[in-house]
C-alpha cells in the first residue's frame, strides 16, 4: 500500500518537475535556441522570467545593466507574459504623448487586482474606453480641479498643524529628545489629508486612522506581482495566498463601509444646507453615472474607488518627502537657502501656506530635483495597447505585450541633462535647465507619467509635497543623525522606491510666534 502511495507521489512529482522544465526551457530560448511562438520580426528578446527571479539583482540594476547592453528598448519575456520596455525619452515621447491613444490602455489584471478593482472598474486599472474616460473625469473634475484643492485648504492646514505637534512630539518621546523616523510620519500626515479628500472631515479618532492605514497597506501589498502570475500553472500551489487575497478584500469593505456610510449620513443630514459638509470624492461617486452603464457605482465599487484614491498618493508623495529631507539633512546649504526664502516670503508669525509655496523659487527649483533624481516609482504603470496592430520604434507591437516606461533611464539620460548624477537643484535657476513635468513639450523627466494616462492627481501631489517640505524646514533644523552618517542614498522597491535604510532625522524646534 505505502509502496503504491509511494509510486503516485513520484509520478506526480516527475511530472510537476517536467512542466516546470518544459516551462524554463520555453521561456529560455535565446540560450537554448529552442523554437519559440512567432514574435514581431527584428524584435529583439533579450531577457526572461529566470534571469530575473536569478540574476540575484535588484531589478533596477538589472534593468540597467540591459539597457546598457541592448538600448533603449527590450522585450521581456516573463513566463506567459511579454514586457517592452522603453528607457529613452524620444520612444517615450512616441509612446505617452505622439501614439497617446494607441497605447493608452491596460493589460490583462492578475485574480488579486481584478478582485481589488472590481473587475477593472478604477481609473488606473481601467481599459481605455468610456468607463475610464468617466471615471477619470470624474476624479479630476470632482475632486483634483484647481477650484475643489482650494475648498480644502483649511481641510489641510488642520492636517498641517497636526504633523508638525504629531513630529515635535515623537522627538521629545526619543531616547535622545531629538530624533524622527521621516517616511512613517509624513505618510501619515498624507494619509489624512487624502482620508479627508475621500470621505469628507468625519472626525475619526487617530487610533481609528492608524487601523484603517493598516489594512489599506494590506491591500497594497496583496496587488503585488508573484511568479504565479507569470506561471499559472503554479496556481494551486498558492491556493493559501488566493484566501489571504479574499480575506484582505473583506476586512477592506468591512473597513471602508462604515466611513462610506458615515458620510451618507451626513449628506441626509445636510441635504437642506450642502455647505454644512465640505465636498469629498465620494460624494462625488455615489450618484455617478458612467456611460455605458444604467445605474451608480455599487457598495463594492464605491470601495475600490476610494481605496485607489487614498492608495494611489500616500506612498507616492510620502517617500518623495522622505527623499527631499535627507537631502535638507545632508546638505546644510540647501537648508539654510529653503529656509531664507520662507523668512523672505512668509517669516515666523504664521505657518507657511500652500499658495505662498507657489512663489519661492528655490522651493520649486528643489522640489523639481528631488523628482529628477528620485521619482518616487521606478515604472510608470503598465500600458497596453487598444488595437491589435500598432508600432513602435519601427517595430510591431505584439497585441497582449505590456509596455513599461522605466523613468529613471530618462530623467539620469546624460544627453540630456549636466551632470546627471549630482543633485543641484540650481540646474533649474541659474543652469538654465527646464523641464516641463506633464512631458507635453518633450520629454526630460516624468515622475508622473506624460499623455492620456498621465497622473491625475500631479498637482495636487506636487502641492502636498511643496507645503509639507516647506512647513517641516519653517518648524524644525533638521540634520543627521549620529547612527546614520553619511547619508546613504541608495534605494529599494517597496512599492514606492524608498531609501534603502529608513530616514532617522535629527530635529530642533525653531521659533516661531503661531
Ligand atoms: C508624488 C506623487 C505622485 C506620483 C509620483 C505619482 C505617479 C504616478 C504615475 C507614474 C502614474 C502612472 C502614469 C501612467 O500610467 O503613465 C500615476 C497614475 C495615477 N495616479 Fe499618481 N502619482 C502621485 C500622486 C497621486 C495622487 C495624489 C493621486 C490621487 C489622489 C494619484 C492618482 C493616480 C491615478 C488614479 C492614476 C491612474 C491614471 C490613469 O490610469 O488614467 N496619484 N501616478
Amino acid at each position: 500500500m505505502s509502496g503504491s502511495l509511494l509510486a503516485i507521489f513520484t509520478a506526480l512529482l516527475v511530472t510537476v518537475i517536467t512542466i516546470i522544465l518544459v516551462q524554463i526551457i520555453q521561456y529560455n530560448h535565446r540560450y537554448t535556441g529552442l523554437h519559440l511562438p512567432p514574435g514581431p520580426p527584428g524584435w529583439p528578446i533579450v531577457g526572461n522570467l529566470f534571469e530575473v527571479a536569478f540574476s540575484g539583482k535588484h531589478f533596477i540594476h538589472y534593468m540597467r545593466d540591459l539597457r546598457k547592453q541592448y538600448g533603449p528598448i527590450l522585450t521581456l519575456r516573463m513566463g506567459v507574459k511579454t514586457i517592452i520596455v522603453i528607457s529613452s525619452p524620444d520612444l517615450a515621447y512616441e509612446a505617452l504623448i505622439e501614439k497617446s491613444q494607441q497605447f493608452a490602455s491596460r493589460p490583462a489584471e492578475s485574480y488579486a487586482r481584478r478582485l481589488f478593482s472590481s473587475n477593472k472598474f478604477t481609473v488606473n486599472s481601467s481599459l481605455y474606453g468610456p468607463e475610464w474616460r468617466s471615471l477619470r473625469r470624474n476624479m479630476v473634475s470632482g475632486m483634483l480641479s484647481t477650484v475643489r484643492i482650494k475648498e480644502l485648504r483649511p481641510t489641510r492646514s488642520r492636517a498641517m498643524d497636526r504633523f508638525i505637534e504629531r513630529i515635535r512630539s515623537e522627538a521629545a518621546a526619543s531616547p535622545d529628545g531629538n530624533s524622527v523616523w521621516v517616511l512613517q510620519n509624513t505618510r501619515f500626515a498624507v494619509f489624512c489629508i487624502l482620508l479627508d479628500m475621500t470621505f469628507g472631515v468625519l472626525d475619526i479618532t487617530e487610533e481609528h486612522i492608524v487601523r484603517i492605514d493598516a489594512v489599506m497597506k494590506q491591500v497594497l501589498l496583496s496587488t503585488g506581482s508573484r511568479i504565479d502570475d507569470y506561471l499559472p500553472f503554479l496556481r494551486p500551489f498558492f491556493y493559501r495566498h488566493q484566501a489571504k487575497v479574499l480575506a484582505v478584500r473583506k476586512e477592506q469593505i468591512n473597513t471602508l463601509m462604515p466611513l462610506i456610510n458615515r458620510r451618507r449620513a451626513i449628506l441626509k443630514d445636510c441635504s437642506a444646507d450642502p455647505n454644512a459638509a465640505p465636498f469629498s470624492y465620494l460624494d462625488s461617486l455615489l450618484d455617478l453615472r458612467v456611460d455605458g452603464r444604467d445605474k451608480p457605482p455599487t457598495d463594492d465599487e464605491l470601495v475600490s474607488l476610494c481605496s485607489e484614491f487614498i492608495n494611489g498618493g500616500t506612498d507616492t508623495t510620502a517617500t518623495a518627502i522622505e527623499w527631499a529631507i535627507a537631502r535638507i539633512a545632508d546638505d546644510p546649504s540647501i537648508q539654510s537657502r529653503l529656509y531664507k526664502e520662507i523668512l523672505t516670503h512668509v517669516g515666523q508669525s504664521r505657518p507657511v501656506d500652500e499658495k505662498d509655496t507657489e512663489n519661492m523659487p528655490y522651493l520649486q527649483a528643489f522640489i523639481k530635483e528631488v523628482l529628477r533624481k528620485h521619482p518616487p516609482t521606478h515604472f510608470s504603470l503598465t500600458h497596453a495597447p487598444v488595437q491589435p496592430v500598432s508600432k513602435l520604434a519601427g517595430y510591431d507591437f505584439p497585441a497582449d505585450a505590456g509596455l513599461e516606461i522605466f523613468l529613471p533611464a530618462i530623467s539620469e539620460d546624460p544627453k540630456l541633462w549636466a551632470r546627471p548624477n549630482e543633485f543641484d537643484p540650481d540646474r533649474f535657476l541659474t543652469g538654465g535647465e527646464t523641464a516641463d513635468i506633464t512631458g507635453s513639450a518633450g520629454i526630460r523627466m516624468i515622475p508622473f507619467g506624460a499623455g492620456r494616462r498621465i497622473c491625475p492627481g500631479l498637482s495636487v501631489g506636487t502641492m502636498h509635497i511643496s507645503l509639507l517640505v516647506a512647513r517641516m524646514v519653517q518648524s524644525f533644523v533638521w540634520w543627521n543623525h549620529p547612527s546614520q552618517p553619511p547619508l546613504d542614498f541608495k534605494d529599494k522597491f517597496e512599492f514606492t522606491v524608498v531609501m534603502k535604510t529608513p530616514l532617522l532625522a535629527m530635529i530642533k524646534p525653531r521659533v516661531c510666534s503661531f
